[in-house]
């Protein structure tokens, strides 16, 4: 069963953290492992929700199993820092994964952090526009064939927060944005260029986000990831939890 919005994707359900991050990583793998006709393209996020499983990723048997060489990585949003600080998601992706696999340099590519945070995000769609082979999207074409999201307990995803002009944007695949509370300036991909996505997750911990979740889960206009949609599948990954009773 799959589904292509928040609302109708299916909700797999896992006793804990441990669990749900393992399953993911085995998910990824075999998705991975079953695209053979080209590179398999990734989003990945950032907050501390998926670190596990980035180190996963990096630890055997994983290490030795993901097929690195075929494998592009992306990052879908981005506090607009030099890379080397703390909260850089690029800079944690970096410490948990990227330095630890095999990753050739050229398959690695963060969200620049000079200049300004609008120049980062044209210049970050220009490489994403160069890496599709096209300036618009094409029907049926994915631009990402893996998008790992999370959730803000106030409904955010990447860094899409509620009330922002950057939920308006119908044509750029990248924007800067100044979320209203959380820190730091921010670079993010806009719903176009996450709904160009195969296979999209929103992987989710924690009773913080149980609320979010289920507000979501309803189609709540006042969180941004209730206006998630993908190409083929859209489904949830939750620790027990980050469960709303409506679903257990
Ligand atoms: O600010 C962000 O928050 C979300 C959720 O993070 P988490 O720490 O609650 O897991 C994350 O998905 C996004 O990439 C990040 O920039």
């Amino acid at each position: 069963m799959s589904g292509h919005d928040t609302a109708s994707a299916p909700v797999e359900i896992f006793k804990n953290a441990s669990e749900a991050t393992h399953h993911l990583a085995d998910w990824l793998l075999k998705l991975a492992l079953e695209k053979t006709d080209g590179p398999f393209s990734l989003a990945l996020s950032g907050g501390s929700t998926p670190q596990p499983l980035y180190s996963l990723m990096a630890s055997e048997p994983y290490v030795s199993r993901f097929p690195w060489a075929r494998m592009q990585f992306f990052i879908g949003d981005d506090r607009f820092l030099p890379h080397d600080h703390q909260d850089s998601n690029y800079g944690m992706l970096q410490r948990l994964l990227f330095s630890r696999a095999p990753i050739p340099a050229d398959n690695i590519h963060p969200i620049p952090a000079t200049g300004t945070a609008e120049e980062a995000a044209k210049s970050y769609e220009a490489l994403l526009k160069r890496f599709y082979g096209a300036d618009q999207f094409e029907k049926d074409r994915p631009l990402f064939d893996f998008n790992l999201l999370g959730l803000g307990d106030d409904g955010h995803t990447a860094s899409l927060f509620p009330g922002q002009p950057v939920l308006n944007e119908k044509t750029a695949w990248v924007s800067s944005c100044v979320p209203p509370v959380a820190p730091y300036t921010r670079v993010t991909l806009t719903y176009p260029a996450i709904h160009a996505s195969r296979h999209l997750v929103l992987f989710v911990e924690g009773a913080g986000k149980k609320e979010a979740v289920k507000k979501v889960m309803s189609k709540d206009p006042s969180c941004p990831a209730s206006a998630i949609t993908g190409m083929d599948d859209v489904r949830w990954i939750l620790d027990e939890p980050a469960t709303p009773d409506c679903v257990k």
